[in-house]
């Protein structure tokens, strides 16, 4: 694939040109530093393009009103519009259509939404959910509570210290007493890729459904819902380059439509009695309230804009910046990298300093511009299994660059210097 013009992408995100440092206060108006920002923090959240930006503008200013087939036609565009951007997300997963795609804040609300809708109706004493050892909290703790309350079992698919998944203990762990397997595609602390359809095999040959944690890899890699086998799927606008609070859920229509819902309130109904209610078609049964409209209809064009790039080229110049800040980290003997070689990975890279404090790091990065996470990002298990309380994480995307990935190199020297 031809490698991105990133100069030109990054004119699309006035962020990118900013300063940073001096007095936060007021964001966006300290004085700020003259130190040119390093955005390195994209498995948080990823940055988001004018183009994405002025269609949240141009819903608020020409069309704003609430959905659902409002007579008047400030309704009808608004309805039109947000019904659509689930269309378009469809496409962009492989999805059948809208009817197989629930807008939701993010991934977190995903993993909740199978939890409350299906599992609490489906698990019980007996019942067994297979997870990994990776897993990020928005599945590990949901599902983990779950069993709580359901009297089911929660297992877990080991990790060896090359941050692979031990797929001879998954073929063992699963069994006919499996439910439910819910796995991450992309680990977002190891940069581990797991065998998804490997697993979905797995749980299919003994009739239980897979759940995929696709946070870190819909905004990162091409990739098709029926080719990974999964039953549900979840995975977050603001990564992808969206705004914030909108995500989506995918799964298979014949399993949605058997589904209760598990929010209700108005959008969700088609008829209410003071007895009893029914449900509005898919996928909106499981849309209650005023859903995030403008979010909704940014999402679909943050589909078209990395669509326009290609996720295949995207994917490429990625993991090609995190190889390559891989392969400057492992040349120093003081450094820990967490996760499989550099040539085998998604686009971020976690790791630690010794004798320096992943914080104390991250502090002193900011420092020289850099934005990087410290912390357990919201993997505590696989951390305490690695023998460590934080990490720092590197996380690339498409406006990254080289250039970037030195100056990181730089405050890492910087760091050392100070601490050692
Ligand atoms: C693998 C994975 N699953 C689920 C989530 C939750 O997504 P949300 O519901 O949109 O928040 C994240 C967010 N990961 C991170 C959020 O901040 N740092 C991170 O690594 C993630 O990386």
């Amino acid at each position: 694939s031809t490698p991105l013009d990133v100069e030109r992408i990054r004119s699309d995100f006035p962020i990118l040109s900013r300063k940073v440092g001096g007095d936060v206060t007021v964001p966006g108006e300290g004085p700020g530093d003259d130190t040119p920002l390093v955005y390195l923090d994209n498995a948080a959240t990823s940055q988001t393009p004018d183009q994405v930006v002025d269609v949240v503008a141009d819903y608020y200013r020409s069309y704003n009103s609430n959905v659902h087939r409002g007579i008047h036609s400030l309704s009808q565009e608004a309805s039109v519009a947000y019904e659509n951007a689930h269309d378009r997300v469809a496409e962009f997963v492989g999805a059948d259509g809208r009817e197989e795609i629930v807008f939701t804040p993010g991934t977190t609300e995903g993993e909740n939404l199978v939890a409350y809708a299906w599992g609490l109706a489906e698990l019980g004493p007996g019942d067994e959910v297979v997870l990994t050892e990776m897993e990020h909290h928005a599945s590990l703790v949901t599902w983990q509570q779950l069993c709580k309350r359901t009297g089911a079992t929660a297992k877990y698919i080991p990790v060896d210290e090359q941050g692979t998944l031990d797929m001879e203990a998954a073929a063992e762990l699963i069994t006919d007493d499996t439910k439910l397997v819910s796995a991450v595609h992309v680990s977002n602390t190891l940069g581990t890729v797991n065998p998804i359809s490997d697993l979905a095999d797995l749980a299919h040959d003994h009739n239980a459904y897979i759940f995929v944690d696709a946070a870190q890899s819909v905004p990162n890699r091409p990739l098709d819902v029926s080719d990974l086998g999964a039953d549900f799927l979840a995975f977050s606008g603001h990564k992808m380059c969206g705004p914030t609070g909108i995500g989506a859920l995918y799964g298979r229509e014949h399993i949605l439509e058997e589904l209760q819902p598990y929010l209700y309130g108005g959008d969700m109904i088609r008829k209410v009695t003071y007895e009893d209610a029914t449900w509005e078609d898919l996928p909106w049964k499981f849309e209650a309230g005023t859903p995030n409209i403008a979010g909704g209809i940014a999402f679909a064009a943050a589909c078209d804009y990395l669509d326009d790039i290609g996720l295949d080229r995207i994917q490429a110049h990625e993991e090609a910046l995190a190889e390559y800040a891989y392969d400057r980290l492992d040349e120093y003997d003081d450094v820990d990298i967490y996760g499989p070689p550099g040539d085998e990975r998604g686009g971020l890279v976690a790791f630690n300093v010794d004798d320096v404090h992943a914080h104390d790091l991250s502090s002193i990065l900011n420092d020289h511009g850099v934005a990087i996470r410290a912390g357990d990002h919201c993997t505590q298990p696989l951390h305490q299994k690695l023998g460590i309380a934080a990490s720092a994480r590197a996380s690339f995307y498409l406006y990254n660059t080289r250039e970037e990935v030195d100056v990181l190199l730089d405050g890492i020297d910087a760091a050392r210097e100070l601490f050692a």
